[in-house]
């Protein structure tokens, strides 16, 4: 058994070589079980073998303040920040390809970090990355490669390269036609449940003391931080939902009805969600809005309807169909009306849609 030592040198007194030597340690021994990289760090650029012949792309980046607080972390085990940030880095892009119906195939990673950062911290990081590739659905997936740079703020970009399950078949949102029903795989509005205590928790003047909770509501509580912090998206979801004759899908990251409302106008169909469902989804999460103090009583069916980074599989299938394990039906797709523009309602729902890249 070898132990690594912990590396406390800063990024800029090891220098760039040093640094990458680092992440290599971290990254070579899950990409030596990767056939498909045939090159990996080290060169200019990394080469992959790509059968399809359909390399499928995306990419995403966290910032501080935007995505999350160094805060949330104050007081919890060191190693513990750097790897969720690691693993939720990773896990947007594996969500983006999963709701393409692809398999993930190489990330590339793309650090700009402090000076004072320690080398340890980055380690931590790619360990925190390698977790997400290491989940059913991302077991293929290599860390090709990447770039490191200085700077004042701390940001992670992540590219991610897949393939098509099926070739010539790919998980679409434009897909959807009238008499389908919508599924979606995955919780909802537990990140944005997750995100409101953390918040909280920022607010108070105990930190993370009113996190410590105890009795009933305690596991609710872990799981909604845990899909805040380190997310786990469904990876096996866009493969099965294709499987079952799926006709558009994506994934759920700007909150569930303004991302239904992007599906039903690339779809140009009227998405209707059901209230009775979303009412008995949000319901779950009660014990979680009665935890945060001075939270509207309407808060969990908000963190349901509007609240992001849940990174489930919303998907359409024909009707009848058999939805696939672990898909819910949530609403059902129409024609438009004469004179009525494609988009998804709530009946009743006066509260916000989801979230804005731009605007927060
Ligand atoms: N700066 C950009 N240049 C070119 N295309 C972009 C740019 N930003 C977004 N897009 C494209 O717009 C589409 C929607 O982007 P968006 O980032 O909302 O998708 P997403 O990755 O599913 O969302 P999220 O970032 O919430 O995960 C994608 O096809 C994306 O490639
Ligand atoms: C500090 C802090 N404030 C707000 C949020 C919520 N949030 C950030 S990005 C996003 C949607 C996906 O974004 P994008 O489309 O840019 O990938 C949401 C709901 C957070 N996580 N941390
Ligand atoms: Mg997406």
């Amino acid at each position: 058994m070898t132990f690594m030592t912990v590396d406390s040198r800063t990024v800029s007194q090891a220098g760039e070589d040093a640094m990458v030597a680092a992440i290599c340690q971290i990254i070579d021994p899950h990409n030596a079980e990767h056939a498909g990289l045939l090159l990996g760090p080290g060169d200019d650029a990394a080469v992959l073998s790509c059968t399809s012949g359909q390399p499928v792309l995306t990419t995403d980046t966290l910032s501080a303040d935007q995505d999350y607080r160094r805060t949330w972390w104050e007081g919890r085990p060191m190693e513990e920040w750097p790897r969720d940030l690691g693993t939720k880095a990773a896990a947007q892009n594996l969500s983006d390809l999963n709701a393409m119906g692809a398999t993930p195939i190489a990330l590339l990673v793309s650090l700009t970090l402090p000076p004072e950062f320690t080398v340890q911290w980055v380690q931590d990081f790619y360990a925190g990355v390698v977790r997400a590739c290491s989940q059913p659905g991302a077991m293929g997936c290599a860390v090709a490669g990447g770039d490191l740079g200085s700077g004042a703020d701390m940001s992670v970009t992540i590219t991610a390269v897949g393939e098509p399950h099926q070739p010539g078949r790919l998980l679409r949102r434009s897909g959807a036609r009238p008499g389908d029903i919508l599924g979606v795989c995955g919780r909802l509005g537990y990140a944005a449940a997750g995100l409101a205590l953390l918040e909280q928790a920022v607010a108070s003047a105990d930190r993370g003391a009113g996190l410590e909770v105890q009795g009933a509501a305690a596991g609710l509580l872990a799981e909604c931080l845990e899909a805040q912090k380190r997310p786990q998206p469904p990876l096996t979801a866009g493969a099965a939902a294709l499987r079952a004759g799926a006709t558009a899908g994506m994934d759920l990251s700007d909150g569930l009805l303004r991302d239904a409302g992007r599906l039903a106008r690339a779809s140009e169909v009227k998405i209707t969600l059901d209230e009775a469902a979303l009412n008995a989804e949000a319901r779950s999460l009660e014990p979680v809005a009665q935890h945060c103090e001075g939270a509207p009583y309407s808060a969990a069916s908000d963190w349901v309807v509007s609240g992001g980074e849940d990174f489930g599989l919303l998907a359409t299938f024909p009707s009848p169909a058999e939805l696939p394990e672990g898909f819910r039906i949530i609403g059902h797709v129409a024609e438009t009306a004469p004179g009525e523009s494609a988009g998804a309602v709530l009946p009743g729902w006066t509260g916000a849609p989801g979230w804005d890249s731009m605007r927060g």
